[in-house]
């Protein structure tokens, strides 16, 4: 049967990378606090190394209301439509608390334009996945793990990531969300904590006072979502070879008991040595396997961005990331061409070494995280 124009131009695209490039998103995304400026260095980077050439560039479509509401509650949307307009926040004070919007997450100039171009990108990577225009999507502007249905919470103003779970179930069945970050993604986990369609996976940091404190090994899903979540609380000073064992086990048990028909992948970079958050000793080679792992799967992925607070560092990992989802090799040395090549002294390399801080995570703790999850699958 002839293959239509149509068809063929999907058919091309399915191989393809799809990269959301978008000015606008970048600048809304710069107003994120201690991120500031973040998205455009990452993006400059990733220009630098010329990696832009091997992948399809598409702007970014704002989020409508309609499809915000699909996750968050209409009061608080309509509080941040309300909050976008009025001049006056003075007698909004226990609204903007009862909405999150304090402390970690302050008011942001043009709150709603910005809470719908953050939610837009990852929706409209989620759509290419769905077109089946691309096999895989990258948006460094997502991640946003901590929001909640109805406030915003970690600095997490919309759930992008929910909000792009949700378009992508108009096509697959069974969803794997993988969150990498140094924090729990306990957004993304009690939005789909029922749910048996979505499984989520989250490894990070888990000791008391941290945050957010949820996610510890017990946390395993309510109702018909029983055994649908996975933590994976981890001790801090975590190094690569200790975190892609365990990564791997149970990536693997997930794949050949949940056999998930799109994955989500959270790549927050503050769980990279040098990150201020300084919990983890992981390096961006310590992720690339991980992400090598996913890749293997040859499913529809969407890769998204999160925490990361040593802005060049996040620039690194990410840069590195797309080397390996677009499967290129490229030089350690940053390219001088770039524009923010300061940035990268005093030693001008892409590579980040682990630091010398030990491993609290024993062999036995690994060995009991590893039975305690892979053997969960004999009650389903
Ligand atoms: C204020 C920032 C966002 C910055 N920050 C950096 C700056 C220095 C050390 C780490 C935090 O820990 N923060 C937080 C504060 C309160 C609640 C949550 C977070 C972070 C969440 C996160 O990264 N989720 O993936
Ligand atoms: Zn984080």
């Amino acid at each position: 049967m002839k293959m239509s124009q149509e068809a063929k131009k999907t058919k091309l695209y399915s191989s393809r990378v799809v990269y959301v490039c978008d000015l606008l998103l970048f600048k809304e995304c710069d107003k994120i606090p201690n991120i500031c400026g973040r998205a455009i260095l990452v993006h400059n980077l990733i220009r630098a190394y010329d990696l832009l050439s091997h992948m399809h560039l598409i702007p970014s479509e704002p989020a409508s209301e309609d499809i915000l509401l699909s996750f968050h509650s209409r009061n608080y949307i309509e509080f941040l439509q309300k909050v976008e307009e009025s001049s006056d926040l003075e007698n909004h004070e226990e609204d903007l608390l009862e909405f999150g919007l304090a402390y970690d997450c302050p008011l942001v100039e043009g709150i709603y334009k910005f809470v719908q171009s953050i939610a837009g990108a990852s929706i409209t990577c989620a759509q290419v996945l769905v077109d089946g225009l691309a096999r895989i999507a990258i948006n460094w502007c997502g991640g946003w793990h901590h929001a909640q249905r109805d406030e915003a919470e970690g600095f997490c103003y919309v759930n992008d990531i929910v909000l792009a779970i949700h378009k992508l179930r108009e096509k697959f069945s069974r969803i794997l969300y993988i969150d990498f970050d140094l924090h729990h993604g306990n957004g993304v986990e009690n939005a789909f904590s029922f749910s048996p369609h979505v499984m989520t996976l989250s490894l990070h940091k888990y000791e008391p006072g941290f945050y957010p404190g949820s996610g510890g090994l017990s946390d395993v899903g309510l109702g018909q979502g029983r055994y649908y979540t996975v933590n994976v609380p981890l001790k801090e000073g975590v190094r690569d070879d200790n975190y892609f064992t365990i990564f791997q086990s149970i990536a693997n048990k997930v794949w050949s008991t949940f056999c998930p028909n799109a994955v989500v992948v959270q790549c927050g970079a503050d769980c990279i040595n040098g990150d201020p958050a300084c919990g983890f000793n992981l390096t961006p080679r310590g992720i690339g396997r991980c992400i090598e792992n996913v890749l293997a799967w040859n499913v529809p992925t969407l890769f998204l961005g999160g925490g990361g607070y040593n802005l060049p560092n996040t620039a690194r990992c990410w840069t590195y990331l797309t080397s390996i989802i677009l499967g290129l090799q490229i030089t350690s040395s940053i390219p001088d061409s770039n524009l923010d090549f300061m940035c990268y002294s005093p030693d001008f390399e892409l590579d980040i070494v682990r630091g010398n801080r030990s491993d609290l995570n024993t062999a036995e703790d690994m060995k009991h995280l590893t039975e305690t999850i892979c053997s969960e699958y004999h009650h389903t």
